[in-house]
């Protein structure tokens, strides 16, 4: 045996709690002896290293580390969480002989880690095939040493045998319980701590001693004893109580740090996140808005999904078309080793461009970690995929990890840091809120802080095309970028659902089958596609295949509690979420489907509109908003320069609030008209809504004859809002003219791009057979070209209902980047996530933030629209970055 001051050579072991210092999870040591010298387990022969009881404050703490060998046959491993058996009792033949003690010895230290919620290091045993080179050399780690040791060293050619360490575990239970082998055993229920621990490996009797697995046999047991009757729901039931105590101890960790008053929450997201995030005031008196409801998922705003699902469809088909062609379109690693063979394939024809960088398989490291940000997306994997790369593969998917606070800052508002140390490529949260479409957020720019434009890949169109690198655009776009849609083609695939949702029957004919259309969320897409249209008969077929919204396969997976089901389009969490039920679902392929849809939307637009003009009101100075809008716009033209303190004069000098209300009104008005077309049997009207709002567009709307009803009633038409709506309380307070102008949504983004194949043209012979509207949109025509445009068809809006994310601020130097994601439920479609990773190692308690990228945006609009960017608002920046520009905006 080697003694560990041979192996240290006179340095004294390491002695301490958490991770020792150089050791990353996921490190792998042949023995123990390379553990030993690195401080992960400081001793050679015990499985539990506790402090020697001369040291009794450490020992009062618990035990530093363990080792979780496969040498007891009472061990259970379930990953994240693990049974461990404690020490002695066995006799040489590893056999339990004697009942073991809680109270002395090492089982007492680890009794002790429960006790003061000491985390314990964690090393557990691995066996995986040996490198082709690798000779016959044998771990040596779980031999003789250890708990005891019923294996011995029995030869395992082409194995390789060792220790990984996995981690911070919390022990969050004990007891004493009859062993398989009679006697009584310690037993300690591990949970690994959110952010610090990892599952490597997973440790089954005998496993690094060739003694055959008990693993079934003890699942027997369980199973006997009135426990769930599967071992995935068995599994489910523990982990959900180990998750709750974990959260219990976390939330006993916020109090005990947070005494005081500073306390104001225990938990923003209510316990939606696996980690509590408490929210702290030590500075002034300020609360959260009492309006604030915290999602961890996307809630679509009521009529909203219906409105865009023709729209992602088509994107949806696209990306669907590139993931058959990857096998394995639902696995990441997968879906990532199709785009690197891609990349192989140019480079070998010395295609790829200069510079451009291969597409990794992996886009995470051993310890989850982001290795380097891509343009084409982060392609994680779902509840499918239980290969070990594909669970690491799985970070945004888990929500929060880290222990992250909210916080007033000094000058900057809310903010949010993070107790312990982000290290670099580390996932932080995720941007999510409510998805409204862009014409929507047009009304609310400037006045919300929190609008947050889906057009990441868009922005990278404009990238590539700002950079002239012609090769790249020639040849990305073909393999490697998602799908984005043009302002043409958008405008598209709102003609075909027009045109299709004419040809819906009245009523429903068939209920949709609720398992049907989950399939479909693993087979057939996420926007209606295969088995779920084929199940809910001839009427979902043919309205999906026209591009009408049938069953959404997210949505069903969503309903369904689905593992996978992040709260998606059928699910309310919050404040004006979307909350479609899967009959509502279904009844979309009917007339009277899209009737509700076209109303819930017209409900959306009409209370983001009343937010905006109920924030109007104190500038304008008027019950009547809409004769004040009125009026303020003549004496604005009469008197540009207007010094008084009248509401015109003010309004004169806030020109922007006066064109958002113009706008709010507008559309507030023809989502009504919508919704009244197709009351009176238009169905076709509420698809050929603007989704995109440009000046371009509006000018073509109020152009047109025809074109113009109903969708573009005069911007102040007394048909757009009635007196009693104007004077209704807003469903949710608008910032109000003196709170900031300013946004997380640069100015409208319209980005050049590499040429991209149009969908067939529309069928205009069949729009102007089903009647003026389409034969209208028809005519106002995709917007085609070499130069097409790009526009965020999605804006995130987290005002009202969000994540940690939107309490985030902006640096003009950054700790944190932006990654698009494709995860959890929408991970095979358009919708991909906002990410946010420390882009370098950030000590404990410094602020997170990231850039806005406002003035990025704003040049690229300067230099599109030929320097005449639209300024609405300049903010002071208050980052304190040694390169900050000063300002937003
Ligand atoms: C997405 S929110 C961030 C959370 C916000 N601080 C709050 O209290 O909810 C964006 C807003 O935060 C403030 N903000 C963010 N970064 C800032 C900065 N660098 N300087 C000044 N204000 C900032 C601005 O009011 C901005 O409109």
């Amino acid at each position: 045996m080697i003694l560990p001051n041979l192996v240290l050579g006179g340095a004294a072991p390491f002695l301490g709690y958490g991770h020792p210092p150089g050791v990353n999870m996921g490190d792998k040591f042949k023995d123990r002896g390379q553990a030993l010298v690195v401080g992960a387990h400081a001793t050679l022969m015990k499985g539990i290293h506790a402090p020697a009881k001369a040291d009794a404050g450490n020992f009062a703490r618990g035990a530093y580390s363990v080792v979780m060998s496969g040498i007891y046959v009472d061990d259970e491993d379930m990953g994240e969480v693990f049974w461990y058996t404690g020490e002695g009792g066995m006799d040489k033949g590893s056999k339990q002989v004697k009942d073991q003690q809680m109270l002395t010895g090492s089982n007492a230290a680890l009794k002790n880690n429960c006790d003061t919620r000491t985390p314990v290091r964690v090393l557990r045993g691995y066996v995986e095939e040996a490198a082709p080179a690798a000779g016959g050399e044998e771990a040596a780690a779980g031999g003789k040493g250890g708990k005891g040791g019923r294996g011995g060293r029995v030869a395992a050619p082409k194995k390789e045998k060792g220790l990984v360490y996995e981690g911070l575990y919390l022990v969050l239970e004990y007891k004493m319980e009859p062993s398989k082998d009679g006697p009584l055993v310690c037993k300690f229920l591990m949970h690994g701590l959110p952010g610090h621990s990892s599952v490597n490996s997973k440790v089954e009797y005998g496993i690094l001693s060739n003694v055959g697995s008990a693993y079934t046999m003890h699942a027997r047991r369980l199973a006997g004893a009135g426990a769930p009757s599967t071992k995935r729901a068995r599994k489910a039931a523990k982990d959900e109580k180990a998750r709750e105590l974990a959260r219990q101890w976390m939330l006993s960790e916020v109090k005990r740090l947070y005494p005081g008053p500073e306390l104001q929450q225990e938990d923003v997201s209510g316990g939606q996140e696996a980690v509590p995030i408490p929210v702290i005031n030590q500075v002034n008196s300020e609360r959260l808005p009492s309006d604030f409801a915290y999602t961890r998922e996307y809630a679509w705003a009521p009529g909203v999904y219906h409105l865009v699902a023709p729209a992602l469809r088509t994107a949806d088909e696209e990306m669907r078309q590139f993931s058959r062609e990857a096998v394995h379109g639902l696995c990441g690693i997968a879906f990532n080793r199709h785009i690197a063979a891609q990349d192989r394939a140019l480079e070998a024809a010395g295609k790829l461009p200069q510079g451009y960088e291969a597409h990794l398989e992996q886009q995470y490291n051993e310890a989850g970690c982001l290795m380097v940000t891509d343009p084409c997306g982060v392609h994680e994997c779902g509840s499918g995929c239980s290969a070990k790369a594909c669970r690491r593969n799985m970070q945004l998917s888990q929500g929060v990890q880290l222990p992250l606070e909210v916080f007033m800052t000094a000058s900057k508002g809310w903010g949010v840091r993070c107790r312990e140390e982000v290290p670099a490529g580390a996932f932080v949260c995720c941007y999510v809120g409510q998805l409204i479409t862009d014409a929507m957020a047009e009304v609310r720019k400037g006045v919300d802080h929190y609008l947050f434009d889906l057009d990441f890949f868009a922005h990278i169109y404009t990238e590539i095309a700002d950079k002239g690198l012609g090769a790249i655009a020639e040849e990305i776009p073909l393999h490697k970028i998602p799908p984005v849609l043009s302002v043409g083609m958008i405008r598209q695939t709102q003609i075909n659902a027009a045109a299709a949702a004419r040809h819906l029957p009245e009523k429903q004919e068939r209920p949709q089958p609720p398992a049907a259309a989950a399939a479909g969320a693993e087979g057939g897409g996420a926007y209606g596609g295969g088995a779920a249209d084929a199940a809910a008969g001839p009427a979902t077929a043919a309205a999906a295949g026209a591009g009408a919204p049938g069953a959404n396969s997210a949505e069903a997976a969503a309903q369904s509690g689905g593992e996978d089901a992040a709260p998606g389009p059928g699910s309310a969490t919050g404040s004006g979420a979307g909350a479609a039920s899967s009959s509502e679902l279904a009844g979309m392929v009917t007339r009277e489907g899209v009737a509700r849809a076209a109303h819930a939307l017209a409900e959306s637009c009409d209370a983001l509109a009343r937010s905006v003009a109920d924030g109007a009101s104190t500038f304008l100075g008027g019950e009547n908003i809409l004769a004040a809008i009125e009026q303020a716009k003549s004496r604005a033209a009469a008197a540009a320069t207007a010094t008084s303190t009248s509401g015109a004069a003010a309004a004169v000098d806030q020109p922007h609030q006066l064109h958002q209300i113009d706008r709010a009104v507008t559309l507030a008005a023809a989502s009504k008209a919508a919704a009244t077309a197709v009351e009176s049997g238009d169905p076709g009207a509420f698809y050929l809504q603007p989704i995109i709002s440009r000046d371009e567009d509006k000018a073509a709307e109020r152009a047109g004859g025809a074109a113009a009803a109903p969708l573009a009633l005069p911007a102040t038409s007394g048909d757009g809002m009635d007196v009693e709506q104007q004077e209704q309380g807003g469903a949710a307070a608008a910032a109000g003219p003196q709170g900031g102008a300013f946004s997380n949504r640069g100015p409208a983004g319209s980005a050049v791009g590499a040429p991209r194949l149009l969908p067939p043209a529309p069928d205009r012979a069949a729009a102007l057979a089903a009647g003026p509207v389409a034969a209208a949109a028809a005519a106002a025509g995709p917007v085609q070209g070499d130069g097409e445009e790009y526009a965020p068809m999605l804006v995130i809006d987290a005002r009202t209902t969000g994540n940690v994310g939107r309490f985030i601020n902006h640096s003009c130097d950054g700790n944190l980047t932006i990654q698009a994601v494709f995860a959890g439920v929408y991970r095979s479609t358009l919708l991909y996530h906002v990410g946010l990773y420390a882009c370098r190692n950030i000590p404990p308690l410094e602020e997170l933030s990231y850039n806005y990228g406002y003035h990025n945006q704003q040049q690229q609009q300067q230099a599109h629209k030929g320097g005449a960017a639209e300024k609405q608002f300049v903010m002071q920046c208050n980052c304190g970055a040694a390169n900050c520009i000063g300002n937003l905006m």
